[in-house]
């Protein structure tokens, strides 16, 4: 568990996190989705108690980070996968941590093995690794203590499809057994792949929190019908929101049901009937965070 209360970081008048609270609970893993300088990185580090708050309290297991008796063994920290040694070989990085930490040397292969680097790959220098093994590295090096609670920043920079995927397997079954996992992106797509509840940060502040699915549910629906333009009337003319979709279909702001009914009280027989995909929670995101100017650009989605 993971108990953030009125966290405020203040950089001379700037206001990097300004009032932040949220927990993150066992069982689940908690995405924290904010554009490029939300303040994600400058409250993980807060934390993890590697940035001083100007005010409010941050508790990981029910204590200040920097109260945990072996934090290694019981919290794993990735906060900057390029940061790691790169003259070191990745099995050389986790032997020093299994050194500092106290952790049974046999647990470096069974880390390795979980993060699916090879035993070759194990021996190369860091300076030689691709971004993607870096972060396998680094969560090997936050796996290495067999924690509690997982803290990660943007650890699916530089991960294929395939490596989110596998990181999505991991933290789910981390999480399923009971772990506590908070992981930040800027990527929508990638925090809708991995995270089952989501907090949303823009300008320091909390601007949404709750289960994916009910944000996806705020996000609205999309329908298709034989007769858009006439299921579109009748929408607007029950006061709903709806955008035609260049690419066909409707954009309607309002629950699926609520779209049925609509469409059977007019008439129109619809052929497709859904809560919006990642493109209605982009919109929620880009609306929520609207007010930071960086978000003039749209928000990050690969193709
Ligand atoms: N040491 C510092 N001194 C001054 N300002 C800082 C410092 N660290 C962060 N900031 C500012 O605080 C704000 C939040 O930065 P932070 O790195 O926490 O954002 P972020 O959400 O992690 O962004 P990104 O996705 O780009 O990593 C930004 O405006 C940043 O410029």
């Amino acid at each position: 568990m993971i108990t953030v209360e009125h966290l405020t970081k203040r950089y001379g008048p700037v206001a990097a996190v300004d009032d932040v609270s949220f927990t993150v609970e066992p069982g689940h893993v908690t995405g924290f989705l904010g554009p490029n300088g939300a303040g994600k990185s400058t409250t993980m580090r807060m934390i993890c108690g590697l940035t001083p708050a100007t005010s409010g309290s941050a508790r990981v297991l029910g204590l200040p980070f920097t109260a945990l008796a072996n934090p290694g063994r019981r919290v794993g920290v990735l906060l900057d996968a390029g940061s790691q040694h790169s003259g070191r070989t990745g099995r050389e990085v986790l032997t020093l941590g299994a050194l500092m930490t106290g952790v049974d040397r046999r647990r470096i292969d069974t880390t390795l093995d979980l993060v699916g680097l090879t035993e070759r790959e194990a021996a190369r220098r860091v300076g030689q690794y691709s971004l993607g093994m870096r972060q396998r590295l680094g969560l090997a090096s936050a796996l290495l203590g067999d924690p509690e609670v997982l803290i990660l920043d943007e650890p699916a920079n530089g991960l294929d499809p395939a490596g989110i995927r596998w990181m999505r397997d991991l933290l789910s079954d981390f999480a399923s057994r009971g772990g506590t996992v908070l992981l930040s992106s800027h990527l929508l797509r990638e925090m809708e792949a991995v995270a089952d509840r989501i907090v949303v940060i823009g300008r320091g502040r909390v601007v949404a929190e709750g289960h994916k699915d009910d944000l996806l549910r705020q996000a609205g629906a999309f329908a298709r019908s034989t007769d858009d333009a006439a299921l579109a009337l009748a929408l607007r003319q029950g006061g709903v929101g709806v955008e035609e979709l260049a690419t066909g279909g409707l954009a309607v702001e309002a629950e699926p049901l609520d779209v049925g009914r609509a469409a059977a009280a007019a008439g129109v027989v619809l052929a497709e009937l859904r809560a919006a995909d990642s493109r209605g929670l982009e919109d929620l995101f880009l609306e929520l965070t609207a007010d930071d100017a960086r978000q003039q650009t749209r928000m990050e989605v690969p193709a």
